[in-house]
């Protein structure tokens, strides 16, 4: 149901020839995904995934390009966009932007153990620090602001329960945002959507991260936020599981050790990774904007997660 746009071997012939991938042997729609047309293609010269843009524009993918090549140039494993004979990376096919990435060996691991989370802790902090030197900026467009603009729209539609939970979480992560402890925080590049669907595995050999459509400049400690939130919990409840915390944890610090001010942060930054995921969920449930997006994420996973992280107990970072 992906394939919004079809792309056939014939359409390939000519267009390929700009780049260095030798002649295009098969091509394949991937099914998954619902906000580009993907395609697995073979060339004389290997494997690669050929996007076509179904929503991203020609102005704002080369932020999300550029910084998935800064990131490959610099051994983190990431897709590495395919440059053609001009050096361009960002092309376009049947009038949609389109790219060609490497394509990544394995499966995502949606039952991770802590050798998974501690491969991907390395390869987190690997890439915050490679980035750091990624001239392009672009905020992070799901950030306080963007969190600011959604909450009025979806409380009509909560309980005045789940109202009062969203309105008290807000109010403390505009206080947070303005912490003497926040402001000091490092900063860059992040991922920002490192869930376990967004990394492939090869057994317990991470191959690589991928769908860097979310990235954007934020705290290091909120993409971890984000990742422990989806990798380290009980699906069920919630709930964090120390061994895979520490895990990924001690993976990460390993590599860019965190600060005292970052401990002092863990706790709200974990609710702060619990309240985004809430609410564009709570947004594409409530206000879905495309007839294909049948079957929305389910936001009470988020409100569970998120009441977790306001009550529960919080694993210490370092
Ligand atoms: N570089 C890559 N190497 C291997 N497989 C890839 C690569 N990029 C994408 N895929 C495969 O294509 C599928 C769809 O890609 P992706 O998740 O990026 O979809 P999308 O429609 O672009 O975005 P969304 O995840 O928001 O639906 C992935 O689940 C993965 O199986
Ligand atoms: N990771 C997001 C979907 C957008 O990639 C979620 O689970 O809500």
């Amino acid at each position: 149901m992906a394939v919004f746009t079809p792309v056939s071997l014939d359409d390939l012939t000519e267009w390929m020839t700009q780049f260095p991938l030798g002649k295009p042997l098969a091509i394949k729609g991937i099914s998954s995904g619902i906000e580009n047309s993907n395609f697995f293609l073979t060339t004389e010269t290997g494997e690669y995934v050929l996007t076509l843009f179904e929503k991203l524009t020609f102005e704002q993918l080369p932020f999300y390009l550029n910084l998935m090549q800064h990131l490959a140039q610099h051994d983190v494993l990431v897709p590495a966009p395919i440059a053609n004979q001009n050096g361009v990376i960002l092309h376009s096919l049947h009038g949609k932007p389109a790219s060609i990435v490497t394509r990544l060996q394995g499966a995502c691991q949606l039952a991770p153990r802590p050798a998974h989370c501690a491969a991907v802790g390395t390869m987190l902090a690997r890439m915050h620090l490679a980035a750091r030197d990624f001239p392009m900026h672009q905020p992070n467009l799901r950030g306080l602001d963007w969190w600011n603009a959604t909450t009025p729209t979806v409380l009509p539609y909560l309980s005045n329960e789940r109202q009062h939970l969203l309105r008290a979480e807000m109010h403390f992560q505009e206080a947070f945002a303005g912490s003497a402890t926040y402001l000091r925080l490092q900063q860059g590049p992040i991922h920002a959507d490192l869930f376990r669907d967004n990394v492939m595995f090869e057994g317990e050999r991470l191959t690589g991260f991928f769908d860097f459509y979310f990235a954007g400049c934020d705290t290091w400690l909120f993409d971890v936020a984000v990742t422990v939130n989806d990798w380290c919990i009980d699906l069920a409840t919630g709930v964090l599981d120390e061994a895979r915390v520490r895990a990924l944890l001690e993976a990460y610090h390993a590599v860019r050790p965190f600060t005292a001010d970052e401990q002092v942060a863990w706790q709200a930054m974990l609710r702060a990774g619990a309240l985004r995921f809430w609410l564009s969920r709570l947004y594409d449930y409530y206000l879905p904007r495309d007839a294909h997006m049948l079957t929305p994420h389910d936001p009470a996973h988020f409100e569970r997660i998120l009441r977790q992280r306001i009550d529960g107990t919080i694993p210490i970072l370092f």
